[in-house]
C-alpha cells in the first residue's frame, strides 16, 4: 500500500480542479446549520463535546450557533469561553444583519453577537433583491445600509467579521448588480470574507464556476462558498467555487444540515488537501477524520452512513472477487486513496462474490497467512458460496466466516466448546394473564467438566434460549458473562413460501471492548438464532484466548 495518498498516482489533481489559492480557509456550520436538520437536537454538552473534536480535526472555524434567537447557543458560547480550549479553531458567532430602519447599536439580536464574545461575527444578509422586497418588505438601498452599518459595527468593535450572502447565486442569476452591490458594500465596510452561499442548494457545479469567476474578477476579498445539497452537487459546488477563486470553504461534518444537508466538509476538505494539494486543517486531523466523523455521529445519535465517502464504514470495503485479486497486487489498482490518509482501513468483504483472493486477503485481514495454499482457498470459496446460496451473508458476519475459515484450517472440524445433547423452547399463553406470553427454553449439552442441563425464561423465545444457554456454559466459561447481544436482524430470504420461507438472523454481540457478528439459517427463527448465537458464543471465547474445558 502506499504511504501517503498524496503519493499515489491516482490521487493526482485533475486539471481544472485544483484550488486557486494554495490555502483554504475550512469553516464548520455544524453546530448551526447542521443543526437546522431534521430530528437533531442538540444539548449545549453535546455542542460543547463536538466543538472539542471540530477543533482536534484542524477547522479554522467553528460556527458555535446563533446567541440572542436560541437560548441554547447563548449558553454555548458563555461556557465555550470558559470551557473550550481551543488549539486552532476561532469561534464564530451566527447572526443576521440589524433589522431594516434599526442601527446596530439599538438592535438586541446584534447586541446578542456582541455579548456572546465570539472573537468572529458570521452576519446573514440577503444578496438577492426578490428577498429583501418580499421577505425583508424594504428596499435596495436600506439592505445595504443594513450591510454597511453592522459590519462596520462589529469591525469597530475588533470582531472579524464574515458575511454569509444567502440566496447569491440565485439573486446573481436573477440581478447580478445588487448581488455584486452586496458583496462590495461588505468589503467596503470591512469584511474579511463573503460567503457565496446557495442557500436553496439546486445549483450545479459549472453554474458556481461561472459566477464565482466573475464575482472575483468584480471584487476585491476572499470569497468563500457555503453549498447546500438540493441537486446532490454541494461537494462538488464547493470544490468548483475553490476551483474557481473562493478561499473560504462552509460545511457540516456528515453533511449534516437543513433539507437535504450542507456540504460534506471532510469530504471537501479530503479532495481539496489530498487531490487539489490545498492547505486546509491545522495539524494532522484529516488521518482521524474517520474517528471525528463518528464520534460526532454518536453525539448526534444518527447512525453514520457507511456509503459516506472517504470516512464511511463501506469507502473502503471490497466485495467483488475480481477486485481482490488485483488489491492483493496493489491496493491502489482498486483505490481512490490510501485509506490511512483519513484514518480509515481497507476492509475484505466475503461473499458469494468473493474469489480465492477475497478470501486470501479476508484471511490476512483476520491474522491467518493463507498465501499459496491453493486447495483450501478453494474449498473455503466453494463452502462460502455454498452457504451463501442458502441464505447465509458472511459480509455482514465476519465472525461466522472466521469460524469457518477456523474449520476449514483444521480438517473441517469447527472449534468445539461444548457439544449440545438437545435444545426446546415453548411458548404459552394463559388465560387470564392479562394477555401475557410467557417463553421458557431448556438446553442440554456437555463440557469437559460434564453435563449441563439448564432452563432459560425470556420475554421470547429467543430470549429464552440465550438465557438457558449461558445458563449452562457459565460455570465452565465464566468469561460469557461479559458478553452481550447488542443487535439482533431477522430477515425472511424467500417471502413468497409465507411461514416457510427460510430465516436469517444476524446477531452483534459485544463485549463491551469489540463487537462481533454472527449468522445463522434456518426454516424457523429459532433455529437460525440457535446457530448465531452459539457462533457468537465460540467466537468470543476463541477471542479470549480460552481453551475449552
Ligand atoms: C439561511 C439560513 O439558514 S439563515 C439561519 C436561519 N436560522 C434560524 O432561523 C434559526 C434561529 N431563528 C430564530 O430563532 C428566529 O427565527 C429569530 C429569533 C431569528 C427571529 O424570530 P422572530 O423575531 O420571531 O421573527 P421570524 O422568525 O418570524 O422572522 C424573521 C425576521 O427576521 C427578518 N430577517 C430575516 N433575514 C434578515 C436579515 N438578513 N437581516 C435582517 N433581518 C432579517 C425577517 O424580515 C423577519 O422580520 P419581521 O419579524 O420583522 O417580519
Ligand atoms: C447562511 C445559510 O445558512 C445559507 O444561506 O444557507
Amino acid at each position: 500500500m502506499s504511504s501517503a495518498a498524496a503519493t499515489s498516482g491516482l490521487a493526482r489533481p485533475a486539471a481544472g480542479h485544483e484550488p486557486a489559492t494554495d490555502v483554504v480557509q475550512v469553516y464548520d456550520t455544524t453546530l448551526r446549520d447542521g443543526a437546522q436538520q431534521e430530528g437533531m437536537n442538540l444539548s449545549v454538552a453535546d455542542k460543547l463535546a463536538i466543538a472539542a473534536l471540530l477543533d482536534e480535526l484542524g477547522v479554522g472555524y467553528i460556527e458555535g450557533g446563533w446567541p440572542g434567537a436560541i437560548p441554547k447557543d447563548t449558553e454555548f458560547f458563555a461556557r465555550a469561553a470558559k470551557e473550550l480550549d481551543l488549539r486552532h479553531a476561532r469561534l464564530a458567532a451566527f447572526g443576521s444583519t440589524c433589522k431594516a430602519g434599526a442601527q446596530p447599536h439599538d438592535d438586541p439580536q446584534v447586541q446578542a453577537l456582541v455579548e456572546s464574545e465570539a472573537p468572529v461575527v458570521t452576519l446573514v444578509a440577503k444578496s438577492d433583491i426578490r428577498h429583501v422586497e418580499r421577505a425583508l418588505r424594504t428596499d435596495g438601498q436600506e439592505n445595504l445600509r443594513m450591510i454597511a452599518a453592522t459590519v462596520r459595527y462589529l469591525v469597530g468593535l475588533g470582531r472579524e467579521v464574515v458575511l454569509d450572502a444567502e440566496h447569491f447565486f440565485d439573486g446573481y442569476r436573477y440581478d447580478r448588480d445588487y448581488a455584486l452591490a452586496c458583496v462590495r458594500t461588505a468589503f467596503e465596510a470591512g469584511a474579511a470574507t463573503v460567503v457565496l452561499c446557495d442557500t436553496n442548494g439546486g445549483m450545479l457545479p459549472d453554474w458556481v464556476s461561472q459566477v464565482v469567476t466573475e464575482v472575483r474578477a468584480a471584487t476585491d476579498g476572499r470569497l468563500g462558498i457555503h453549498a447546500h445539497n438540493d441537486s446532490g452537487c454541494a461537494v462538488a459546488n464547493s470544490l468548483a467555487a475553490v476551483a474557481a477563486g473562493a478561499g473560504h470553504v462552509q460545511g457540516t461534518v456528515n453533511g449534516y444540515g437543513e433539507r437535504t444537508g450542507n456540504a460534506d466538509l471532510i469530504t471537501c476538505v479530503a479532495n481539496l488537501e489530498l487531490k487539489g494539494g490545498a492547505r486546509t486543517l491545522a495539524g494532522d486531523g484529516l488521518a482521524e477524520a474517520s474517528r471525528i466523523a463518528h464520534a460526532i455521529s454518536e453525539i448526534t445519535n444518527i447512525s453514520p452512513y457507511a456509503r459516506q465517502p472517504y470516512v464511511g464504514a463501506s469507502a473502503f470495503a471490497h466485495k467483488a472477487g475480481l477486485h481482490a485479486s488485483a488489491i492483493r497486487v496493489d491496493p491502489d489498482l482498486y483505490q481512490h486513496i490510501d485509506p490511512v490518509a483519513v484514518g480509515n482501513d481497507m476492509r475484505m468483504l466475503v461473499s458469494e462474490m468473493a474469489g480465492r483472493a477475497s478470501i486470501e486477503l479476508k484471511g490476512r485481514e483476520l491474522g491467518f497467512d493463507l498465501a499459496g495454499q491453493s486447495e483450501l482457498l478453494t474449498r473455503v470459496t466453494t463452502r462460502v458460496k455454498e452457504a451463501e446460496a442458502a441464505g447465509y451473508t458472511y459480509d455482514a458476519a465476519d465472525a461466522s466466516f472466521e469460524l469457518l475459515l477456523r474449520a476449514e484450517l483444521d480438517g473441517g472440524r469447527p472449534p468445539r466448546f461444548f457439544d449440545v445433547e438437545s435444545w426446546r423452547t415453548f411458548v404459552e399463553h394463559r388465560p387470564g394473564a392479562d394477555g401475557q406470553v410467557d417463553s421458557e427454553a431448556t438446553v442440554k449439552l456437555r463440557t469437559g467438566q460434564g453435563r449441563m442441563i439448564s432452563t432459560g425464561e425470556g420475554n421470547g423465545p429467543v430470549n429464552a434460549l440465550d438465557h438457558a444457554l449461558r445458563a449452562a456454559l457459565v460455570g465452565t466459561y465464566p468469561e460469557i458473562e461479559d458478553f452481550e447481544l447488542i443487535d439482533y436482524k431477522v430477515r425472511i430470504l424467500d417471502s413468497q413460501q409465507g411461514t416457510d420461507a427460510i430465516i436469517r438472523v444476524l446477531i452483534e454481540t459485544s463485549d463491551g471492548h469489540e463487537s462481533w457478528s454472527t449468522v445463522g439459517v434456518g426454516t424457523n427463527i429459532i433455529e437460525a438464532s440457535w446457530e448465531a448465537l452459539t457462533d457468537s458464543i465460540v467466537w468470543g471465547l476463541l477471542h479470549r484466548g480460552v481453551e475449552p474445558r
